[in-house]
């Protein structure tokens, strides 16, 4: 269990993180979202004791990092996966965690085997690709067992069979009972994997809640409407009260209104339909829709106006909460509060001042901790059968 009170981090002017108090819980996988330079990689370094808070407090199953003993124990972190020597074999580098941390050196091969890099495990890490050096930096993290493992953005660079595989290593390692928490801008990703999300902006807490809770909450259902008739069934529509939005397949996305009911009003009209289908926001959707005024970090994607169909008022009368012209989103979500220039996300390139991710070479307590060999993995063990 990890465990803020209060987090707070000032980089001189700039509130990185803003008192932030939640806890990520063991048995399930803990997503951490935000935008860019929402704070969450400062919120995982303070977390991990690579930088101190400047107020508020962190701690891991009751203690602060520092003192863990054998840290790589208790919390295995993934945080950027080139800041390792890349002069050293995959191997030597995991060898160096290990015997600083009590961990026997068979683990070493067990791990570069959990993450497919066996056949090179004697060649030196700078030649390694992203998503190599992403695989063993997971391997790092999970050389020591740890009850509670933390991942920044694990997925980049890795192809489709290794997201695949990092997914269902998550879930597993959560099916255990452990702590799992990671950070993601790959909404996709997280909407399969996380079972509990935590929403940061501009370093405040935005949610703390269920995938369920947190997409039902933050996001409009509608149902999708699509027919030859595309005339009658607009006036059908306007005659029932209901607001429609064109999709930029000409679909109507209709509000208030469930497909029983459009589908009787259809045939009230003898309109005939083509599909007739109840519509669920994304996680990618309820996450902009909640976080759309927080974003610090904008990128243009060209011109202003969404779908030449979407410039006309939205059909059936301007209903308080219609989508202005111009405001449905590529995709077709049409969120009233979305209503802002077109914007690319993630936005592409780093943001103004970079994101601050120098220097994290690894966890604290991955060298000078020789002499604690012994009881490897007995500690997790204990706690699982107890
Ligand atoms: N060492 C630092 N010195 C000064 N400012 C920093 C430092 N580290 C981070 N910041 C600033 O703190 C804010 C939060 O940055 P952080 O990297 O934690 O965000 P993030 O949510 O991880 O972003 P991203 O999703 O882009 O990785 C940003 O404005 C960033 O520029």
């Amino acid at each position: 269990m990890i465990e803020l009170v209060g987090l707070t981090k000032r980089y001189g002017d700039k509130l990185a993180v803003d008192r932030l108090t939640f806890t990520v819980r063991p048995g399930m996988v803990t997503g951490f979202l935000g935008p860019n330079g929402a704070g969450k990689s400062t919120t995982m370094r303070m977390m991990l004791d690579l930088d101190n808070p400047t107020a508020g407090d962190v701690r891991i199953d009751g203690k602060h990092y520092r003192q863990l003993r054998d840290p790589l124990k208790h919390i295995g972190a993934l945080l950027d996966a080139k800041a390792m020597h890349g002069g050293r074999s995959a191997y030597n580098h995991l060898l160096c965690l290990a015997q600083s941390n009590g961990i026997p050196t068979s683990r070493v091969s067990e791990v570069l085997d959990t993450v497919g890099l066996s056949s090179v495990a004697k060649k030196r890490s700078k030649g390694f690709s992203l998503g190599m050096g992403q695989r063993l930096g997971i391997a790092g993290a999970l050389l020591g067992d740890p009850e509670i493992l933390m991942f920044d953005e694990p997925v980049n660079g890795l192809d489709p069979e290794g997201i695949h595989w990092i997914r269902h290593l998550m879930k597993n390692l959560a099916g255990q009972g452990r702590t799992v928490f990671v950070s993601s801008h790959l909404m996709s990703e997280m909407a399969l994997t996380a079972d509990h999300l935590v929403v940061i902006g501009q370093g405040r807490l935005m949610a703390d809640t269920s995938m369920a809770e947190f997409i039902a909450q933050n996001s409009r259902s509608y149902v999708r409407v699509r027919t030859p008739d595309h005339e009658r069934m607009r006036e059908a529509l306007a005659s029932a009260g209901h607001t429609a939005v064109v999709a930029p397949d000409g679909a109507l996305e209709v509000d208030g209104a469930n497909a029983a009911q459009l589908g009787e009003l259809a045939a009230r009209h003898q309109v005939v339909l083509h599909e007739l289908s109840p519509q669920q926001a994304s996680l990618e959707e309820a996450f902009m829709q909640l976080t759309a005024e927080s974003v610090e970090y904008h990128a243009h994607a060209g011109p202003a106006g969404a779908h030449p169909l979407a410039a006309g008022a939205p059909y059936g009368g301007a209903a308080p909460g219609a989508v202005p012209p111009g405001a449905v989103p590529p995709g077709g979500g049409g969120y009233p509060s979305q209503a802002q220039p077109p914007q690319a996300y993630p936005p592409q390139g780093p943001p103004p001042g970079g994101t601050g991710q120098q220097g994290q070479a690894g966890q604290p307590g991955q060298a000078g901790q020789p002499g604690q060999q012994g009881g490897w993995g007995a500690d997790w063990q204990r706690k699982k059968g107890s």
